[in-house]
C-alpha cells in the first residue's frame, strides 16, 4: 500500500484539573480524556520518486515546517537507519485550532501511526508515544487511543471507561494561547490529586476544568457561550479552551439544542467514544 488517509480525532478533557507547578513551570494535571466521533482526515502518499517529508494544501497559519504532523513524520524517520521512501501528507481539518480539541497532536498521532504502518517500521506503540511526547503533551493518548486518566503533564495515562455520551461541542470566535492561561495569576493551581475508578462512575459534581475560570474572565466570547449552553444543563471548556461542550444521552436530545443555538456561533454534535476510531480504522486495515 502507498496511499491511506486515516481519521484524526478530537479530544474533550472531560475534567481538568491542575495540581501544581513543577520547578521548570510546567503544571502537573490529572485529566480525562475522552475521544470524539468527529475530527481531521490525514492522507499519507508515499513518493518513492522523492525523498523527504512533504505538505500538499498548507493549513492557514501554520507554515508546513511547524506542522506538527510533518514534524511526527521527521521525528519517525530519524527513528529509521535505512533509508525510508518520501511521504506528502495532506490534512482534510475540521477541528478548530487552538480550541482545546487536541486538533495538532491528534495530527501528529495519526501521523506516527499511518507511516509506521506505510514505512513497516513495527514500532510499538510506546516507543511512538515517547517520539510524540516531545512535540506536545497531548500526543501519547492519541497515539494509545484509548480513554485514559493523564496525570504528570499528560505522559501518565491509565485507561479509562467514561460513559459514551453524545457532545455538543461549541466553538466560541477567539483563539486561545495556552501558555497565556498557564500563566494567569489566579489560576488554581492546588486541587487535590483524586483517587478515579477505571469506570468513572463518581459523582461528575467532584470534578470540574480548573482553567474555566480565568478562561471566562479573559474572553468574554467563552463566558456568553458557557451562559447560554448551561440553560440545558452542565457545560465545561476542554483543555484551555477556546471550545465548550454539554454531555446529552442521545444524539437528538443533543441536536435539539444544536438547532437552537444563537446565529454566528460555529460547533457540532458527535459521540464520545473510548477508543479513538484511528485505531478501529488501522485494525480493520490489518
Ligand atoms: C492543557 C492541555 C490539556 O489537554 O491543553 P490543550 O492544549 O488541549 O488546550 C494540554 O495538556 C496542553 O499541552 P501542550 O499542547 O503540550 O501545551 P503547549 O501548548 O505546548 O503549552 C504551552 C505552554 O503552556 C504551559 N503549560 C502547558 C502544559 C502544562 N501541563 N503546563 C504548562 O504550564 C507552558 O508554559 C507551555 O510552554
Ligand atoms: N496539524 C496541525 N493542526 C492544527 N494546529 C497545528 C498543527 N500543527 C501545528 N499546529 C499549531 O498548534 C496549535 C494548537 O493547535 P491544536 O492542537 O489544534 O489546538 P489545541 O492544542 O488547543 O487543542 C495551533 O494554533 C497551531 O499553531
Amino acid at each position: 500500500m502507498t496511499r491511506i488517509t486515516l481519521p484524526s480525532p478530537a479530544k474533550l478533557n472531560l475534567f481538568l484539573h491542575i495540581l501544581g507547578r513543577r520547578p521548570d513551570g510546567y503544571h502537573e494535571l490529572q485529566t480525562l480524556f475522552q475521544f470524539l466521533d468527529y475530527g481531521d482526515d490525514v492522507t499519507l502518499s508515499l513518493t518513492p520518486d522523492r525523498p523527504g517529508v512533504h505538505m500538499e494544501g498548507a493549513i492557514p497559519g501554520v507554515p508546513a515546517e511547524d506542522n506538527l504532523a510533518v514534524r511526527a513524520a521527521q521525528a519517525l524517520a530519524q527513528k529509521s537507519p535505512e533509508s525510508l521512501c518520501g511521504v506528502t501528507i495532506r490534512i482534510h481539518k475540521r477541528l478548530p485550532m487552538g480550541g482545546g480539541l487536541g486538533g495538532g497532536s491528534s495530527n501528529a498521532a495519526t501521523t506516527l501511526l499511518g507511516l509506521n504502518y506505510l514505512w513497516g517500521l513495527k514500532l510499538k506503540l510506546t516507543e511512538l508515544a515517547d517520539i510524540g511526547l516531545a512535540l506536545g503533551a497531548d500526543v501519547p493518548v492519541f497515539v494509545h487511543g484509548q480513554a485514559a486518566i493523564a496525570e504528570g503533564v499528560g505522559e501518565k495515562l491509565t485507561p479509562a471507561f467514561p460513559p459514551e455520551d453524545w457532545f455538543l461541542v461549541l466553538q466560541p470566535d477567539c483563539n486561545i494561547n495556552t501558555g497565556k492561561i498557564f500563566s494567569a495569576q489566579g489560576l488554581t493551581r492546588n486541587t487535590p490529586k483524586m483517587t478515579i475508578a477505571p469506570a468513572f462512575e463518581g459523582d461528575a459534581s467532584r470534578y470540574r476544568n480548573d482553567c474555566e475560570d480565568t478562561v471566562k474572565e479573559l474572553y468574554p466570547e467563552v463566558r456568553q457561550s458557557m451562559e447560554w449552553l448551561t440553560q440545558f444543563g452542565p457545560a465545561r471548556l476542554t483543555g484551555t479552551g477556546a471550545c465548550i461542550f454539554g454531555r446529552f444521552p442521545t444524539e437528538s436530545a443533543a441536536r435539539i439544542i444544536w438547532e437552537s443555538k444563537p446565529s454566528g456561533i460555529k460547533g457540532f454534535v458527535a459521540k464520545g467514544v473510548n477508543r479513538s476510531p484511528l485505531h478501529t480504522k488501522l485494525t480493520e486495515l490489518k
